[in-house]
């Protein structure tokens, strides 16, 4: 009940609500007020919001004037503290930025932008891109010529990759098929100068089967609304001819220009030809099923024909005529796996063109851009893959962040009360783990030699794996599946066609077909190659699962060993309707990449790093100030712990066995974000009541500090507005190059409630608790600043 008042008196302030900037001021943290903070803050067009070391974005739906132009670029690049400035995706650049200029360990930078399908992902990337392209270019220094060779080069493949792995879907009009990591390669002087792709799982069933509703990839729309007369002549198609894999080719996809490319076209133009090759089956069982008549002739760069027989088992190549049934599935597995080849071909030649030679660059920062959580009506192989990733990524922010922080705090001595997340190790195990678990038993089942059955491998499964928790059944459904418990929530997996999904076969004697084409690039592209080594080693041996989770795990080895930075997107609502906030569709993707825990252990740790304290703290040591550092070596930490610097600290508990009588106000001086930060916290200090010395007045029991202190307040207003106690101050200066200094002082009233009478003066410290010089070497120098 008594939590229901506190949301309900945090929420009636409506009109206020929309300044907190960072979620870690909201009191109570819970999912109404959060969810609450964003609604408001989104209907007044405030799209980013800071929740401890996240970024939360909320999709406006629609270009917003002025928010990502070259101007506010630089307005966040060259601000003294970029943090003071509103929430923006350009603080999380510029910070990872910074953190390279400044070579703190691990220098190597990750941005990891995640949420659903429509949530904005793509966008983030391309504004982070966008903006390392212009900070960080190389023009400055080098000739006009070398920034159309680099940054223009590394822009530009965007557009190229989206065309070859976008497609209109039912939730995105603009939907990335793929996953990529886009690491972006920075010299000596931090300039950009390259960059690569790696991409992961392309959903390549697209090509050759489109859910109703939904379109093939971007490029062969392109390809055909671009089509010249004689270019479809050559491609041997008529002037009106349609193509079963071209659907919706009518619809317009809003905010996607379309450009056009001479890439190998004849190759894509085969493709669609290929969709439209259909058979019929032969009277006579022994010999193959006929094409159709409107086929033939189709399929220029390879011979259709020869998609009607298959290489009997055995070690003599005889062939074999298919039923037309299996006619269809070869016709499709040969578009898939073309497209696929193709597109990890151009992949690599983008590489090729915008990475950076090695002895050119040292440090990196990685954007990655992966598929949010996938929960649909069916879902198979594809779900299965895309949220194990997900569940992997959510391990490393609960290991990076969320466990790190709490095990931090204890390893200090801190008073920490253990703030419970939702640790996704026992899926992880269920999906992942050795010797049993959901994919060791689908490639056990792919790689028999025999077709798979859905009802045996289900019985299997609940055999093998009933021990685990995060997986179950229901029990009166008709069609063999599982449930998982995913950390964002339980998605029940279709058996049916799993494991054959998993082998993902090719048949050799495609791969010959291919091999043999007269065209130069498919000649190329299937020449040396993997699929070539897949037929060595035969069919099944490198399934889909075990060739993603190796992916995964040179992913996850990457994040681990770089600084990582979090932006989640959210999708306001599932229509993509500008400016419309559905509560409830945002309220799940909040619960589901558990943003409540991660505001709950920011708000209650420290808020600011050392990393944010620069020199400039030296022209301020007059002022009061509580600041938390946890970047400082240990001895000087743990003397601030013993000295309950973190007396604001909420969890910490200290203010209010301490000062409950007071109402207590800290600030630090010359930094307005921090400012408003410890006003936001002070009714999380439970100081309820109390007179301020001197004072007749009492002082309103549980008043919101927070209502009153604007925005950027300057610290006279804020001192001539509040009466305060003021507590502790902590000071660095540099006295000489390689020494910082580190000065703590007490205010009097540190100690008003022993010494009731002493008056309140803010400048008047009577007291240096500490005055130690550190002498440091230059890198631990910087490490400290
Ligand atoms: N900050 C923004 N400002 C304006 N429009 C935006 C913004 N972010 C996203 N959008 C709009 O939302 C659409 C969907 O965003 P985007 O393609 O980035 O989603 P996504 O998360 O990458 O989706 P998917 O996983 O399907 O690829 C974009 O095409 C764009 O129109």
């Amino acid at each position: 009940d008594s939590l229901e008042g506190e949301i309900q008196a945090f929420l009636i302030d409506e009109d206020q609500l929309y300044t907190y900037d960072d979620l870690t001021k909201v009191n109570p943290v819970t999912p109404a007020t959060v969810l609450k903070c964003l609604q408001v803050r989104y209907s007044m067009k405030v799209f980013y919001t800071h929740a401890g070391c996240t970024l939360v974005a909320l999709n406006p739906f629609q270009p917003i004037p002025d928010l990502y132009s070259l101007d506010v670029m630089k307005e966040y690049h060259y601000a003294h503290q970029p943090q003071e400035f509103k929430p923006h995706i350009f603080i999380v650049a510029e910070e990872a930025y910074r953190n390279v200029r400044g070579q703190l360990e691990p220098v190597n930078q990750s941005l990891v932008v995640s949420g659903e399908s429509g949530a904005g992902k793509t966008w983030t990337s391309r504004c982070l891109m966008k903006y390392y392209a212009t900070v960080a270019s190389v023009s400055v220094v080098k000739s006009q010529d070398t920034v159309e060779r680099i940054e223009r080069r590394v822009l530009d493949s965007n557009p190229v990759m989206e065309a070859f792995g976008n497609a209109c879907t039912l939730r995105n009009n603009n939907s990335s098929r793929f996953g990529k990591y886009i690491q972006l390669q920075l010299d000596r002087c931090q300039l950009l100068v390259g960059a690569s792709v790696q991409t992961y799982l392309l959903e390549k069933t697209r090509v050759a089967c489109q859910t109703a509703n939904e379109r093939n990839f971007h490029i062969f729309y392109q390809m055909m609304k671009g089509a010249t007369d004689e270019q479809r002549k050559e491609w041997k198609m008529s002037h009106d001819q349609s193509f079963v894999w071209l659907p919706n080719s009518e619809k317009t996809i809003e905010g996607w220009c379309p450009f056009f490319m001479c890439i190998k076209q004849h190759i894509l133009a085969g493709i669609l030809q290929l969709g439209n090759v259909s058979f019929s089956s032969s009277a006579d069982e022994s010999q193959p099923c006929h094409l159709d008549a409107k086929s033939k002739g189709t399929g220029y760069c390879f011979r259709a024909a020869e998609l009607v027989r298959t290489l009997k088992a055995g070690k003599q190549s005889v062939l074999k005529p298919c039923s037309q049934a299996e006619c269809s599935v070869r016709r499709d597995c040969l578009a898939k796996v073309i497209y696929a080849q193709l597109f990890e071909w151009l992949v690599t030649f983008i590489n090729n063109s915008i990475c950076a030679d090695k002895s050119t660059w040292c440090n990196f920062i990685g954007v990655l851009d992966v598929y949010g959580f996938e929960c649909f009506q069916t879902n198979n192989l594809e779900q299965l893959c895309i949220n194990y990733a997900n569940e992997k990524l959510q391990q490393h922010f609960v290991a990076h962040y969320l466990r790190a922080q709490q095990e931090e705090y204890v390893s200090e001595g801190l008073q920490w009360s253990f703030v419970k997340y939702q640790d996704n190790q026992s899926c992880l195990d269920l999906l992942e783990g050795s010797p049993i678990s959901v994919f060791s038993l689908l490639n056990e089942e792919s790689r028999l030699n025999r077709a798979s059955d859905a009802k045996t491998f289900r019985v299997r499964l609940e055999k093998e794996l009933c021990d685990n928790a995060n997986i179950s059944w229901d029990k009166f459904s008709k069609v063999p599946h599982f449930t998982v418990a995913h950390y964002a929530g339980k998605v029940g997996y279709q058996i049916e066609g799993m494991a054959e999904k998993n082998k993902d076969p090719v048949p050799p004697e495609l791969i010959s077909l291919l091999q043999k084409s007269n065209n130069q690039l498919l000649h190329q592209i299937f020449k040396d190659n993997e699929t070539e080594s897949q037929i060595k080693k035969g069919p099944g041996k490198t399934t889909v699962v075990s060739k993603f989770k190796n992916s995964l795990e040179t992913l996850m080895k990457i994040l681990h060993f770089t600084t990582p930075h979090y932006t989640r997107c959210i999708k306001p609502n599932p229509e993509c309707k500008p400016l419309t906030f559905k509560k409830e569709e945002v309220i799940i993707q909040l619960e589901a990449c558990g943003i409540v825990e991660t505001i709950h252990i920011s708000a209650a740790g420290f808020p600011i790093s050392l990393s944010q304290i620069t020199t400039s703290a030296v022209q301020y040591t007059c002022s009061i100030i509580t600041v938390t550092c946890f970047k400082l070596p240990a001895a000087v930490r743990s003397w601030l712990v013993r000295n309950r610097v973190r007396r604001w600290n909420r969890a910490a508990g200290v203010i209010q066995s301490t000062w409950r009588k007071w109402r207590v106000r800290l600030y630090l001086n010359a930094y307005p974000h921090v400012l408003n930060d410890v006003c936001h916290r002070l009714p999380q200090l439970a100081i309820q009541e109390g007179r301020v010395p001197g004072e007749d007045q009492p002082v309103h029991g549980g008043t919101r500090l927070h209502k009153g202190s604007a925005q950027g307040e300057d610290t006279n207003t804020f001192q001539k507005r509040f009466h305060f106690v003021h507590l502790m101050v902590f000071s660095f200066s540099f006295p000489a190059q390689g020494s910082v200094k580190l000065h703590c002082q007490r205010s009097p009233l540190l100690y008003a409630d022993r010494q009731p009478d002493l008056k309140s003066d803010v400048t008047g410290f009577n007291e240096i608790l500490l005055e130690k010089t550190l002498c440091l070497t230059a890198p631990e120098m910087t490490k400290y600043i």
